[in-house]
Order: C-alpha cells, then sequence, then structure tokens
C-alpha cells in the first residue's frame, strides 16, 4: 500500500513518489526485519529494494540509504538538509535536554558547540598535547600484559586491557583523572554507555513508552542521569578549585578548556556550565569504545591471518595504517552511524523524501558492497596500498567517521590512539592462541548495541619479545 503523505508546500495534491518499502505488519511494521544485526539484514534488503528504501520501525518512517551515490547525495550535496538529528528519548534525558554533539538538533546552539569543540578540543593542536597521556598509557598497557606472561596463567583477556586503555586516555584527557580504583565512576558511566545503546520501542511506538516504566528502564535512566549530573558536577567544582590554587599551569584537560569557554561573551550563543557535562558525556560515547572495538577487531584479523603476521612490512607505519582501513572496513563501529533526520521536504534521486524523515546510513553495507570492492569479505589490507583511499570523508566508497556538517570530529583524536598501541603490541609481543584454537577458528560474531562490537572477548597468549 503507499502511503499517501504530501509535501506541504509545491507539490500539494500530487500523491508522493516514495522509496520502495519492503511489506509491513501492522502495528510493528518492518521492526521483524531488523534481526539482531541490522546493518547485514538491511543490507540483505537493500539487494531487493534498491539503494534507498523506506522502512517503517514501528510508526515511524526510516529512510535506509545503501549506495555510495545515495550517501553522496545525503551527507554532501544535501548535507545541510540532512543533518539533523531525530529525537531519542533516553539521550535527551541522560545528556541534560540533548545539550551535547552528537544526539543534539540542528540549530544555533549546536553549531557553536561544534565550532568550540572542534577549535578547542579536537584540534591537531591540542591531540598532539596530549601525545605524552598517550605515550604513557600505552607503556601502561604493556607493562600489565607483560606482568600477565609472567604470571602463571598466560591467557590474556586483550579485550579488557584494550578497553581500560582508550578508557584510561579518554578519562585523563577529559578530566584529568583515571577511574583507577573508582569502582562508582566506572560503574555509573558504564551503565550510561548501555543506557544509550538500549533499544528503546517507544522511540518508534510512542504509545508504547508505558512498557519502560514495567521493565525498569525508565527508572535506571532517571536514576542514572541524576548519578551523571552529581559526578560531573563534582568533577567540575574540582577542576574550578583546582584552578584557583594553581593559576596556569599549563596541563589542561578538557573541562578546564570548556569551563574557560562557559560563560565566555565572544561566544554567539551561551556556552554555560550545563553545557560541559554533556559535551564531557559525548566523549565517553563517541571516543573510548570506538577506538577500542577497532583495535580488538585488529588483532582478532591479524590473528586470524598467520600470514599478514609475518609480512616484514607489518610493523611500518603506512602498513599499520592499512591494516586499521581495512579493519574499519570490515568492522565499521558505527555501522548505521548516529541516526540523521530531514528539515525539509526534497527530492533524493528522484524520490520524494518529507521533512522529519529519519534516516540511516548503512555505511557498512557501502564498505561491504560487492558491485565497489573485490574479495570483499577477505581482509586484505594490501587493497589500500598505492590508492588514494582515505577515511576522512572524501571517498564516499569508505567514510567510516561520517563525513559533512555531523562527520566525526575525533577523527584527529582517534587516529593515534589506533596507531600507537597497535604498533606497540606488535612490537613488543608475539601472540597465539590459547587452548589449541587454530587461526581460522577464530571466532568473528559481531554483537550490536550503540557499536559493532566483537561478540566474545579476544583471548591471547602473548609471548614479550621485543623488550
Ligand atoms: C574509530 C574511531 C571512531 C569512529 C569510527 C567514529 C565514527 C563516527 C561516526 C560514524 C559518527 C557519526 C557520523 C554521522 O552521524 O554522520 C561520529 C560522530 C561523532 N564522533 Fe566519532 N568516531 C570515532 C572516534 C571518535 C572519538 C575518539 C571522538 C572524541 C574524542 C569522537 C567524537 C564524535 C562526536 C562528538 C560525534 C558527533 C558529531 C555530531 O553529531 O556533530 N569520535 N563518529
Amino acid at each position: 500500500m503507499q502511503i499517501q503523505l504530501r509535501f506541504p508546500g509545491v507539490l500539494t495534491n500530487s500523491p508522493l513518489n516514495l522509496p520502495p518499502s519492503p511489506s509491513k505488519l501492522p502495528i510493528i511494521g518492518n521492526l521483524h526485519q531488523l534481526g539482531t544485526l541490522p546493518h547485514r539484514s538491511l543490507q540483505s534488503l537493500a539487494r531487493k529494494h534498491g539503494p534507498l528504501m523506506l522502512l517503517y520501525l514501528g510508526q515511524t518512517p526510516v529512510l535506509i540509504v545503501s549506495s555510495a551515490d545515495a550517501a553522496k547525495e545525503v551527507i554532501k550535496t544535501q548535507d545541510f538538509n540532512f543533518c539533523n538529528r531525530p529525537r531519542i528519548s533516553f539521550a535527551e534525558r541522560l545528556f541534560c535536554s540533548n545539550k551535547d554533539l552528537a544526539f543534539s538538533s540542528y540549530d544555533e546552539r549546536w553549531k557553536e558547540i561544534r565550532k568550540i569543540s572542534v577549535l578547542h578540543v579536537f584540534s591537531g593542536h591540542r591531540v598532539e598535547s596530549f601525545r605524552t597521556i598517550r605515550e604513557e598509557e600505552a607503556n601502561f598497557m604493556i607493562g600489565k600484559i607483560y606482568e600477565c606472561c609472567s604470571s602463571a596463567s598466560s591467557t590474556v583477556n586483550l579485550s579488557d586491557i584494550i578497553f581500560s586503555f582508550t578508557n584510561n586516555v579518554v578519562c585523563r584527557v577529559a578530566m584529568g583523572m583515571k577511574f583507577g580504583d573508582n569502582e562508582g565512576a566506572k560503574k555509573l558511566i558504564t551503565e550510561f554507555m548501555n543506557l544509550i545503546g538500549v533499544f528503546n520501542v517507544a522511540d518508534f511506538i510512542p504509545w508504547l513508552s508505558m512498557v519502560n516504566n514495567f521493565n525498569g528502564l525508565s527508572s535506571r535512566v532517571e536514576k542514572n542521569a541524576k548519578e551523571l549530573d552529581c559526578f560531573l558536577e563534582s568533577v567540575i567544582e574540582d577542576h574550578i578549585d583546582r584552578k584557583k590554587k594553581t593559576k596556569n599551569s599549563g596541563d589542561e584537560d578538557f573541562v578546564d578548556v570548556l569551563l574557560g569557554m562557559a560563560n565566555d561573551k565572544s561566544n554567539r550563543v551561551y556556552f554555560a556550565r550545563d553545557n560541559i557535562k554533556p559535551v564531557i558525556l559525548d566523549m565517553f560515547i563517541a571516543g573510548t569504545d570506538t577506538t577500542a572495538t577497532t583495535l580488538i577487531w585488529a588483532m582478532t584479523e591479524l590473528m586470524k591471518h598467520p600470514e599478514i603476521m609475518k609480512e616484514d612490512d607489518l610493523g611500518q607505519m603506512h602498513y599499520l595504517k592499512m591494516v586499521i582501513k581495512e579493519t574499519l572496513r570490515l568492522h565499521s563501529p558505527a555501522p548505521l552511524f548516529i541516526p540523521h533526520e530531514s528539515i525539509q521536504d526534497t527530492k533524493l534521486l528522484g524520490y520524494d523524501i518529507p521533512a522529519k524523515t529519519r534516516v540511516f546510513i548503512n555505511q557498512w553495507a557501502i564498505a561491504n558492497d560487492p558491485m565497489l570492492w573485490d574479495e570483499l569479505e577477505e581482509f586484505r589490507p594490501k587493497r589500500f596500498l598505492n590508492t588514494s583511499i582515505d577515511y576522512q570523508g572524501k571517498d564516499f566508497k569508505f567514510f567510516p567517521f561520517g563525513a559533512g556538517r555531523r562527520g566525526c570530529p575525533g577523527i584527529l583524536f582517534a587516529t593515534p590512539n589506533m596507531e600507537l598501541p597497535l604498533a606497540n603490541l606488535l612490537y613488543h609481543f608475539n601472540c597465539s592462541l590459547p587452548n589449541g584454537v587454530i587461526s581460522k577458528d577464530v571466532d568473528v560474531a559481531e554483537e550490536l548495541g550503540l557499536l559493532l562490537r566483537k561478540k566474545s572477548p579476544l583471548l591471547l597468549v602473548p609471548t614479550p619479545c621485543g623488550f
């Protein structure tokens, strides 16, 4: 059945030419077709219905974009029209009414926060200033693995160790502290990240929102939002006190930088203390697991491909960069990005797209499109040799960090946080698989929550080699 939505303006009275839709069920629409790995289910559906599909997730129409041309149209040519974010209710509560960057709608306040963050928080200069923190944490990580090597059980849970590395770097850079023994703070942030990744049926079938009162989700969100607020308030207070005592110490973390911005009258939009907390939370949501997940997948693929491990060039930076690209192609941590939303009615590849349509960009499907890639299921870093394909958002067959107004601002921050620990791991250890597992049986099962993660932890037996 064709839905007879109509444009309010120009096309009044003419039925809309909407993108094709797979048939749907009452109430839930196409929700049942998402499965547990929506990026893969949506890729299969796109093969049948085309690069632009309109699905109904509950009562919400969602445009699914699955080709390089369509993606380019959405996040480059018509970027201005597709750079809004839809309302996501748990994020709204947890991010203090979406005063953050990642989930906030496109408005003057978002533009100002983005400008401030890009200039003062994510810039190359700032990223360089955190070099010592990265190096210390990489050394700490190597030391921890080394300790495990000399203990009775030589099997190491590399996933845990890598998560601690990225978490420590982000905590120090953002707030000037490590969680260390602060189990309370660690649990608080873990719960926050779990809640942001939870599938909330009320975002698609609003009249079912009361379900969250019975399954406990509403009270978990409420509790977490209040506790986060208290915790971050105390972090900000500590920073203010410290600043009074040690003026211009030089070692500024993000809270210091953002406090400096708060109440600066030259900002077009008032950037206040309330904006600091959600921007710091963005760092955890967007900056820790993305990087850790990529590193874990890179090591997983290398263990699965001993022939690559033996390559003489593997220790060279240009090869490592290709390993990271190939990992991001096969296992991009945000395969469907963060949802976008159209601002005005528009035409896309000949179809009518009404204002306020939610958009999922299936970047994973494009990076795994047989029309664009040879032997696409193979982990083959050398496919990037002598090509100009990069992940800076200029090439629409491979853009794991997005592009345009909503493209990832953390790309400069993420790059050394992947390269440095990976280079260190490969330099310091020869790794083998535990309990007789052979390379071809290395588990690559995926799990999609907020991010596309490796389902089981990566267990390895490291042997020191570079000391
Ligand atoms: C491997 C690492 C990473 C990948 C693959 C990645 C990828 C992405 C993607 C795909 C988006 C959404 C693009 C869109 O919706 O169009 C995004 C947004 C974002 N990322 Fe990253 N990211 C990574 C690391 C980081 C880091 C380290 C930070 C911060 C330190 C960060 C901060 C952000 C923020 C704040 C946004 C929201 C931007 C906005 O809506 O204006 N990301 N990232």
